[in-house]
């Protein structure tokens, strides 16, 4: 009894909510908010057929509902909107939620949110919520995708909005005004928009270095010289692939990122906008950066196995035998130790610090951190990493390079290449952090900073 006067109390401070519409949407919305402590009012064409509802809501008909509360949530879709027209006087400078999405991309010629307000001018149109599932309202399983995005031209009716959603476990953010709903109501159909480039990027350069390697390995010895190596396939090629297109992703998460500092160098100000591909491509620098780590998580595993692939054993044993038979051991080689314990050594740390990038990249993690921390993170330790990455690569490659022998056709080609993207990122950041080079950066933004607050 006594809790029951408590939730009432607790209840009676929330301003009640009004959905119109009782399908997936409008349940699912309806059971999170009264599970925060609004009171909800269903407005439904049969209020009488409600057997589904969360339990604690009213229903009512749409114009009972409607006079009962003074934020109004629209969950119909938009070929249905006309059934509100007839009730427009109702709306009377009430807040509406447009929570519509459309089944293509541009469908219509204005947004569902523009086509209501005009349906209903009396009433303030907010867009917001398309982007969070039914579902995922219904399951609490929100971690992943909490972000709403709201626009509208009231201020206030955003706020108000914006606080519901709050209150719910959801993270609204303020898109301006209504002229960006076109934008929201997109966002959902785009599929991965942010995986989309990367993964392009990842799969051509893939299926290149595969092919080549293909042709090199196996191929060509098969060819000349009717060599069957065609084991290769599912283990030495693919782990030649995967450091090198994870290295080439590494150096083109942090390119960008060093031409925009030269960008500014050149510009003078940090106040213009960079160029349209520029800002893409910074935008999916955290895709490129999982991908690669992925990747490179493939390779130390791919090598992790090598001692006991049955080829390198028979090929170890052969060895050995040759070496018994001549009666003779192998010179004992300190740079050979040297050599492969370095790259061994680099390969280890650097996978080290890349795994700890993925880590911070991860919304959880970087919310604990502060600005400063994350950039250190990112930046620092993300140019130490490719370092370290690169490094280990040319050292490993360098082994062999110095035995051109065993290319008898052609050079490491796809070796070379991997190195080209992070040498010049490494190069560009080296002259990016020279005393002279930095105190010019530093000079652009305080001047630019002056500007502003002048
Ligand atoms: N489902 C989802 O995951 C998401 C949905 N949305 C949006 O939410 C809105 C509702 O979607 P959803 O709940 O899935 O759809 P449903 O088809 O499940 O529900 C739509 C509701 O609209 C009402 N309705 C249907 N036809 C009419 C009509 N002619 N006139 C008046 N009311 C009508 C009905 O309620 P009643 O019978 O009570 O009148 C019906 O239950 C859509 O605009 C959708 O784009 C947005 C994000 C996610
Ligand atoms: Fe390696």
């Amino acid at each position: 009894m006594n809790m029951n006067s408590l939730k009432g109390e607790h209840v009676h401070k929330r301003n009640a909510v009004c959905i119109l519409g009782t399908g997936d949407f409008g349940r699912s919305l309806g059971m999170r908010l009264i599970k925060a402590g609004y009171p909800v009012i269903f407005g439904s064409r049969n209020p009488k057929n409600s057997a589904l509802l969360p339990g604690g809501a009213e229903v009512f008909t749409h114009a009972d509902a409607l006079k009962r509360s003074q934020i109004i949530f629209l969950a119909v879709h938009r070929e249905n909107y006309d059934f509100l027209q007839p009730l427009c006087d109702l709306f009377d400078g009430k807040v509406l939620v447009d929570v519509s999405n459309n089944l293509k991309i541009n469908q219509y010629r204005e947004s569902n949110a523009a086509y209501l307000s005009q349906l209903v001018p009396k009433a303030i149109v907010v867009k917001g919520f398309n982007t969070v599932s039914a579902w995922a309202l219904q399951s609490g399983n929100l971690d992943a995708n909490s972000q709403v995005f709201v626009c509208g031209e009231d201020g206030e009716a955003k706020h108000l909005v914006m606080d519901i959603a709050r209150s719910i476990g959801l993270t609204p953010l303020d898109q301006g005004s209504l002229l960006a709903a076109n934008e929201v109501e997109n966002y959902p159909l785009q599929l991965f928009p942010m995986w989309r480039l990367p993964f392009i990027i990842t799969a051509g350069l893939t299926v290149l270095i595969y092919l080549y390697c293909l042709v090199t390995d196996v191929i060509n010895p098969y060819v000349t010289k009717q060599v069957d190596d065609s084991y290769r396939i599912v283990v030495s090629i693919p782990n030649r692939v995967f450091p090198i297109v994870s290295l080439i992703l590494l150096g083109l998460v942090y390119l960008p990122g060093v031409m925009a500092a030269f960008l500014q160098l050149y510009r003078g100000t940090k106040y213009k906008r960079f160029p349209n591909w520029l800002d893409r491509w910074m935008l999916c620098r955290k895709q490129l950066g999982l991908v690669a780590l992925a990747f490179a998580f493939l390779h130390v595993f791919y090598t992790l196995i090598i001692p006991i692939r049955y080829s390198v054993r028979w090929k170890w044993m052969q060895y050995t035998i040759k070496e018994s038979k001549k009666n003779q051991t192998a010179e004992y080689n300190q740079w050979w130790f040297w050599s492969v314990d370095l790259y061994l050594a680099m390969g280890i740390v650097g996978f080290g610090l890349f795994v700890l990038l993925g880590i911070t990249s991860l919304p959880s993690v970087s919310n604990a951190v502060n600005w400063r921390e994350f950039q250190f993170v990112q930046s620092k330790l993300g140019h130490v990493t490719l370092l370290l990455c690169t490094a280990h690569v040319f050292v490993y490659g360098s082994n062999r390079f110095l035995d051109i022998s065993r290319y008898k056709w052609g050079l490491p080609l796809p070796y070379m290449l991997s190195l080209v993207i992070p040498c010049i990122v490494l190069v560009l950041k080296l002259i990016l952090i020279t005393p002279c080079v930095d105190s010019k950066i530093t000079r652009i933004r305080d001047r630019s900073h002056g500007r502003r607050s002048e």
